[in-house]
């Protein structure tokens, strides 16, 4: 078959949602599709269950109802639905509010800018979006974020709002309410706002789960505002609620065309029609490309400025739901699809020399949007615009990789828009989950992390007991081995917390011509 009348079989359009997808320069045979029916079908059977309400996270016993975000009347009981949509009303009001200045800053004058504290799913998807659909400038409020616990991270955000700070709004996100990093962003920014001069309590504003530590210190300190975060949303798939919702509507964007666009690709991926269902067309590519093993790695390479943080958005969502040692059954299974990426041009200026030359490790998920921006371009050549050279770039680019069997799919938007950048997030909700069906896994657990965050646990105790050691040496000189020995600790991370220390100038090191007898001394 010529590669157009390929094209033309397995291109996917939906002119409603403007959404098209084109499968097939992903080299799979044309028994393919029907030979994977039955477990398509399995897979539209468990996601129905899903949305019903079932156990779908067996191990945290917990129902998965992202989807129910978007058409709150889906949510298997009523109480579920009030509470979507009360939380929803309650988004909006908040956000008009300060709007308005009806909640304003402790010294008179309205908020201006929000300060989001996250990290993981409390931070990728408002990045994401804040990116996707801000114009500084215009946007009602400027959100920036901590999303992590380094401190000259923090420092430079703080640097951005140097002056704002009176009419900053902080929203610390956790669902959790325990996460060690946004807690270390919440106190960071806390003596910020004390060291100006303000009571940081009037400024913040909580987004977590009933009960947890960061509702009950919002409580205590009599914060603004609190937003729920439910236990059977998932961190990765909580841009549709209070996490997402909440930064986008003080920023001014349209969330509610956010949801519509989530909800009508919903209806759209809940098809049990394969060919006419996008996100099943999508997770069957993913399966042949990666032989259902991971064995290939994706790269999405969006087009789009715009959409430059959506890999790292996908990063989490695919990674973290899929990247899964045990299967449903318990057989160990490695599973997962390794995924990164940025946009284009820009990489093919970095590493798309080795998409086209080096390892086949991967596939490639381009993502084309058809409008270049709003009004006229300029021409750079006569009858051509940047934007016809990037899509000649995609197009080249595309064409490049195929002639050397390099695999991709494409997916293209009319344009950036909140509808369409609902509509992408619903759609990769959905190809996850039919994937975690494909081969067998919960999507939706991730046990994987805590074993990282233990350990972390673990050099945070043992970097006390050296402190109290070198304090009780009274500036005796020591090398790393043998504060190790004194504390009964592990000498490699006794070694790395003494350098970090001298780094920062919280012990004294003197050096040795062989590093390791190094001393160190309080
Ligand atoms: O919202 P929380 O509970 O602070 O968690 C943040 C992130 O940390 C993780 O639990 C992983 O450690 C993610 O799943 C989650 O999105």
């Amino acid at each position: 078959m010529s590669s157009w009348n390929r094209f033309k079989k397995y291109y996917y359009q939906n002119a409603a949602l403007g959404l098209s997808l084109d499968i097939s320069r992903i080299p799979f045979p044309d028994d393919f599709l029907a030979s994977k029916e039955g477990a398509i079908q399995k897979a539209f059977a468990d996601m129905g269950a899903l949305e019903k309400g079932a156990i779908s996270n067996p191990d945290e016993q917990r129902m998965v109802g992202h989807y129910w975000l978007r058409a709150p009347q889906l949510a298997p009981t009523k109480d579920l639905s009030n509470e979507i949509s009360s939380t929803l009303n309650s988004i909006k009001d908040f956000a008009a509010k300060v709007h308005s200045g009806a909640i304003k800053a402790p010294g008179g004058a309205k908020f201006t800018h929000v300060l989001v504290i996250g990290i993981g799913g409390s931070a990728l998807g408002p990045q994401f979006v804040n990116h996707a659909l801000g114009q500084p400038g215009i946007d009602k409020m400027a959100v920036t974020f901590f999303d992590n616990t380094d401190p000259d991270g923090i420092d430079y955000v703080l640097g951005t709002l140097s002056g704002h700070l009176a009419t900053t709004l902080a929203i610390v996100i956790s669902k959790s309410g325990g996460t060690a990093e946004t807690r270390n962003g919440q106190l960071e920014a806390a003596a910020a706002f004390k060291a100006a001069g303000l009571d940081y309590t009037k400024h913040y504003v909580a987004v977590t789960g009933a009960g947890s530590k960061l509702e009950q210190t919002a409580i205590k300190e009599n914060w603004i505002a609190r937003f729920p975060m439910w236990d059977w949303v998932g961190g990765r798939t909580s841009e549709l609620c209070a996490v997402g919702l909440l930064p986008a509507a003080l920023q001014g964007l349209d969330i509610q065309a956010m949801l519509d666009g989530a909800a009508a690709i919903d209806v759209v991926t809940r098809s049990t029609k394969t060919s006419e269902n996008p996100a099943a067309l999508l997770a069957l590519m993913w399966y042949y490309a990666t032989n259902g093993v991971g064995a290939k790695d994706m790269v999405v390479l969006p087009y789009k400025d715009r959409l430059l943080l959506f890999s790292r958005y996908l990063q989490q969502l695919v990674m973290e739901s899929l990247g899964k040692e045990l299967d449903l059954n318990g057989k160990v299974v490695n599973q997962g699809i390794a995924v990164y990426g940025n946009k284009g041009s820009t990489d093919q200026h970095a590493y798309v020399q080795q998409l086209r030359e080096g390892v086949n490790n991967f596939f490639v998920t381009f993502i084309e949007v058809l409008k270049d921006r709003s009004g006229k371009s300029l021409e750079v050549e006569p009858g051509i615009t940047a934007g016809d050279y990037l899509q000649g770039f995609y197009l080249g680019t595309r064409d490049a990789l195929s002639e050397k069997d390099r695999s991709s799919v494409t997916i293209t938007l009319p344009d950036v828009s909140a509808r369409t950048i609902g509509i992408l997030i619903g759609l990769y909700e959905r190809v996850v989950g039919f994937y975690a069906s494909l081969v067998g896994i919960n999507a939706y657990h991730q046990p994987g992390v805590e074993a990282g965050k233990k350990a972390a646990g673990g050099v945070i105790a043992l970097k006390l007991k050296l402190d109290a050691a070198l304090k009780s040496a009274a500036g005796k000189p020591q090398t790393a081995e043998a504060l190790a020995t004194s504390v009964g600790g592990n000498p490699e991370l006794t070694f790395k917390i003494l350098e970090h220390l001298a780094a920062n100038g919280s012990v004294k090191k003197t050096p040795a011509a062989n590093v390791f007898d190094s001393t160190y001394s309080a």
